[in-house]
């Protein structure tokens, strides 16, 4: 496998294997990482996963595994079966929930990178606060990040605009992996809490996982080869 030159996880937010496929065989595994959320799984399975790792690429799987601690370590174990890079559960699952997972792959020997989400990079306070947290979203990012550092957890799903109080907190090599990544001028879409890619970077971000820029894209190749260029080295 070609090392991979790049922070950039491509979101292949696509209805179906045929699209996401499309776009992966025009892009060199060495340029990017691949996302695959729940739309395409749900849609394809683990068929559309093997065939982006026959490529040559690295997979995120983005399933965000949310409930008892029995059948989110089982899931995660089965998604590190799948031999993916990175999978991921959220932190408001709670101690018992993560801790059972990072068990579940430590007892296999995975390489699987187990990281936890925040707070959604779509969300603002007024979305918070009708689920009951009546607090600034970086104030809930800081106290879930610190469970799952505590939880020994690989890293941590949040916005850019938390990095800079996060990687204070939880040094390399705590992985600080951010969507809602949106080039100057941009459309924001759903997101809330966007930076750029090349302010995120500065930010101590790890990953930059960047959706719709690149596949809404009239020449998505060309986007994602500008996205890159545009970052500090
Ligand atoms: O875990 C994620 O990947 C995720 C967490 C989060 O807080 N926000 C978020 O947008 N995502 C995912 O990242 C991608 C962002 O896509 P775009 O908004 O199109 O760039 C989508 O596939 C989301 O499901």
């Amino acid at each position: 496998m070609k090392p991979i030159n790049s922070p950039v996880v491509v979101a292949l937010d696509y209805p179906d294997a045929r699209a996401a496929l499309a776009l992966a065989d025009r892009i060199d595994p060495s340029l990017c990482r691949l996302k695959v959320g729940k739309e395409l799984f749900t849609r394809e399975g683990p068929s559309v996963v093997r065939a982006l790792q026959e490529r040559g690429f690295e997979v995120f799987l983005d399933l965000k595994f949310h409930d008892i601690p029995n059948t989110v370590a089982s899931a995660v174990h089965a998604a590190a079966d799948l031999g993916v890079w990175m999978v991921n559960v959220h932190a408001s699952g709670g101690r018992r929930m993560m801790t059972a997972a990072r068990e579940r792959l430590a007892q296999g020997g995975y390489s699987t990178l187990l990281i936890a989400v925040t707070v959604l990079t779509s969300s603002e306070r007024g979305d918070l606060a009708e689920i009951g947290l009546d607090i600034e979203p970086v104030e809930q990012v800081r106290r879930l990040a610190a469970l799952t550092a505590d939880c020994g957890l690989h890293g941590v799903v949040c916005s850019a605009q938390e990095a800079v109080m996060l990687r204070q907190a939880h040094p390399k090599p705590f992985a600080l992996v951010t969507p809602g990544i949106r080039p100057a001028g941009a459309a924001g879409d759903d997101q809330r809490r966007i930076m750029t890619p090349p302010m995120a970077i500065e930010a101590g971000v790890d990953y930059l996982v960047i959706g719709r820029p690149v596949t809404q894209s009239a020449d998505p190749v060309a986007t994602l080869k500008d996205i890159i260029a545009s970052l500090p080295s």
